[in-house]
């Protein structure tokens, strides 16, 4: 019964089941992974801001992912949202299991692994996906326990959402652009939650949290306790481990930033790894552009010497494409040129 494949079940696994175990070439090599200096940018908004736009469009270019500080979302508003998602996940299975389902279309739902029905080796991860906006059209819809949990999203989101723009906007200047030309083209924007709960596991060097990806949509901002590493994203061909910054958050580039970019900005290929002591939180909030939203390259950032890499596409198609496949399949644009 597919029901039965929650990991937070409150009881510790001891050994790791078979069905998690990757072969031998697709393992972590944990003890092969380097530190990585992550770019923190500090966003107070007293400070410099072409300086500040300038530190993101080198991010943006070298990583596909920075920190930020002093983003406007207080200590806490996160420390509420890691309350309220341990408080979700440690909840009996059987109160968990009327909001399961394994059908990526729903709009709200507590799943585990990635894509269960289509994979062949599971991921150690449950995880509540939620769409959040608008947010009246889908908070009668989130979970009504714990009690708090709709306030504590729901204003989180709010939140989340302002930093999102503030951010599109940087980045749309950094790379010559006007400040609203991505929120242009992106339309009236999705978005969208992922909270992730990685139980301590038995084994974590046969396995991932979430195995090698890069996110779909346009910006994702994460929210990861800084106690508990797991992030971990590829650099000039080799896998590094983020260090997570108290009280900051990661901005990771997705597939279409890349592609209105022109393949200037690339997104970044990242995975979470698990371990075997700690459980590990870790909240992502997904920026998206409108399914009817034509993604292509900026006009501006093409030309005779760099013509557009990508061909126009509309949300709707990459998205569909993007669940259709394996999370750690070759990168989803790389069928968009
Ligand atoms: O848990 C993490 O650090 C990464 C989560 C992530 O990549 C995702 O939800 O897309
Ligand atoms: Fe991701």
């Amino acid at each position: 019964m597919a029901q039965t494949s929650l990991l937070s079940t409150g009881s510790r696994f001891s050994t790791l089941p078979e069905n998690y175990i990757r072969p031998e070439s697709e393992r972590p090599r944990l003890s092969e992974v380097v530190p990585l200096k992550v770019p923190l940018i500090d966003l107070d908004s007293s400070k410099d801001r072409e300086e500040i736009i300038r530190q993101i469009g080198h991010a943006c270019r070298d990583f596909g992912l920075f920190q930020v500080t002093n983003h406007g979302i207080s200590t806490e508003s996160t420390q509420k949202m890691f309350a309220i998602a341990r408080e979700f996940f440690h909840l009996p299975v059987e109160e968990k299991m009327r909001y399961y389902s394994d059908d990526p279309s729903k709009k709200m739902r507590l799943s585990t692994s990635f894509n269960v029905k289509k994979e062949k080796v599971h991921n150690w991860r449950d995880y509540l996906r939620l769409h959040c906006y608008p947010l009246e059209e889908f908070v009668n819809d989130w979970p009504t326990t714990p009690q708090s949990f709709k306030d504590v999203v729901s204003n989180y989101c709010r939140e989340v959402r302002e930093l999102g723009f503030k951010l599109l906007g940087a980045i749309s200047e950094s790379l010559g652009l006007q400040r609203d030309y991505i929120e242009r083209v992106l339309g009236e924007q999705g978005q969208h939650m992922a909270m992730n709960y990685y139980p301590p596991c038995p084994q974590p060097d046969l396995t991932y949290g979430l195995p090698a990806h890069t996110d779909p949509n346009a910006i994702t901002i994460l929210l990861q306790d800084h106690h508990v590493a797991g992030l971990q994203v590829l650099k000039e061909g080799k896998w590094t481990a983020v260090d997570p910054h108290p009280n900051s958050l990661v901005i990771n580039i997705g597939d279409q930033i890349q592609a209105l970019s022109n393949g200037r900005y690339k997104s970044v290929w990242h995975r979470a790894i698990v371990n075997s002591n700690k459980e590990r939180i870790s909240v992502a909030s997904f920026l998206c552009p409108e399914n009817d939203a034509v993604i292509a390259p900026a006009k501006k950032l093409t030309s005779e010497e760099s013509p557009a890499i990508y061909r126009n596409f509309t949300y709707d198609e990459y998205y569909k494409k993007f669940w259709s496949r394996n999370l750690d399949d070759e990168h989803c644009l790389e069928l968009f040129k």
